[in-house]
């Protein structure tokens, strides 16, 4: 990446993917623990806690993965042909063919798979913003590894230690779509969770002073953790996992997409983030309305209830047949750009 592109890309990264992110993230660990120590209930009703998954429909959500069409011939600095078309859309009807079939004959380990999946994308997805915002202290494989790890499993962990009834009602809601039941009670008991929320702790703080090490861009990095950990502790987890999807995870992704874009990268340079955001949305318009109308229609066609809990459930169960082959579409795009864990400068 040329000198100029880097820094356009670290200043997108920057204005689209991590102030607005750290400024929601921090207001609702901030408005959360005020509200737990006055003891004020906000009487809100029992579909409030749903609707930033709602608003991930159409508020980034969704719509970063609409632009995997031409996203890896951006990435690759290449013309978007038929062929790159074709390649995608094969991608995504395999993988994803594949990963529905999967929610039909085994659901427990399609909801498994869908945590994992989601703890190494978003780990995935936060590697790679550091590395944008010039994270020199991710230097080494052992490290970049850590960092994976540790980014993705505050979403998908942290929540775990302090509200197992919720986190097991969301997953619950996912089997029992196809029928079928989760167990697993030893994951919820108090025991269990306090060995892995040491555990993960421990990770974290190894992580970090392996890191450390290296100086850099260390304590962004190291705040970052350390809000990400307030957040999914103190806020409700479909509130806290909603809010992360839409405004952290999509929105440097999004920052990415505008990076790799000479368009709305050029777009950002000549006339601001607004620009290079309008860019980048207008691309994922088409597939973002073939997602919805496709969601609205497995939902006619699957005739479930109208209650907020079954209605995320199927929503989630789409996304994550959508995840898989956005992962691999992800995955590629590291591979050209030399990022991920495995990235050349690591070792
Ligand atoms: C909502 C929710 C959960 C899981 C959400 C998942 C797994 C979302 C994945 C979204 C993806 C992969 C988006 C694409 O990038 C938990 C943590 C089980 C419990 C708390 C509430
Ligand atoms: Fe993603």
């Amino acid at each position: 990446m040329r000198r100029d592109d880097a820094s356009a890309s670290a200043a997108l990264m920057h204005a689209v993917g991590c102030r607005p992110a750290w400024l929601v993230v921090a207001l609702l660990t901030a408005g959360s623990l005020l509200v737990t120590a006055s003891g004020v209930d906000l009487g809100l009703p029992a579909w409030a806690p749903y609707l930033p998954l709602a608003a991930s429909l159409v508020v980034f959500g969704l719509p970063h993965g609409a632009v995997d069409h031409l996203a890896p011939a951006h990435a690759a600095g290449r013309p978007v042909t038929l062929r790159v078309l074709v390649a995608v859309g094969g991608c995504y009807l395999l993988l994803g063919g594949a990963y529905a079939a999967l929610w039909f004959v085994a659901p427990v380990a399609a909801a498994v798979l869908f945590v994992a999946l989601t703890w190494l994308h978003w780990g995935q997805g936060d590697l790679y913003a550091l590395d944008a915002l010039g994270g020199s202290h991710l230097d080494s494989a052992g490290v970049r590894a850590g960092t994976v790890l540790v980014r993705g499993g505050l979403p998908m962990l942290v929540p775990l230690l302090r509200y197992p009834d919720e986190y097991r009602r969301v997953v619950d809601a996912w089997v029992a779509l196809f029928g079928g039941d989760l167990h697993a009670g030893w994951l919820w008991a108090p025991t269990t969770r306090a060995a892995l929320g040491v555990a993960f702790a421990v990770l974290t703080g190894l992580v970090l002073a392996a890191s450390h090490r290296s100086g850099g861009t260390w304590r962004r990095d190291a705040a970052e953790t350390g809000l990400l950990w307030a957040f999914f502790l103190v806020v409700p987890p479909l509130v806290a996992v909603g809010v992360y999807f839409c405004v952290w995870h999509s929105l440097r992704h999004v920052g990415r997409l505008a990076a790799v874009d000479d368009r709305a990268r050029g777009a950002f340079v000549d006339r601001g983030t607004l620009a290079a955001l309008a860019r980048t949305g207008w691309n994922a318009v088409p597939l973002t309305a073939v997602s919805l109308a496709g969601l609205g229609g497995v939902a006619v066609v699957a005739g479930v209830g109208t209650e907020p809990r079954v209605l995320a459930a199927l929503y989630l169960v789409v996304v994550a047949v959508l995840t898989l082959p956005h992962v691999a579409v992800v995955t590629w795009m590291d591979l050209v750009e030399d990022a991920g864990i495995g990235r050349a400068g690591g070792s």
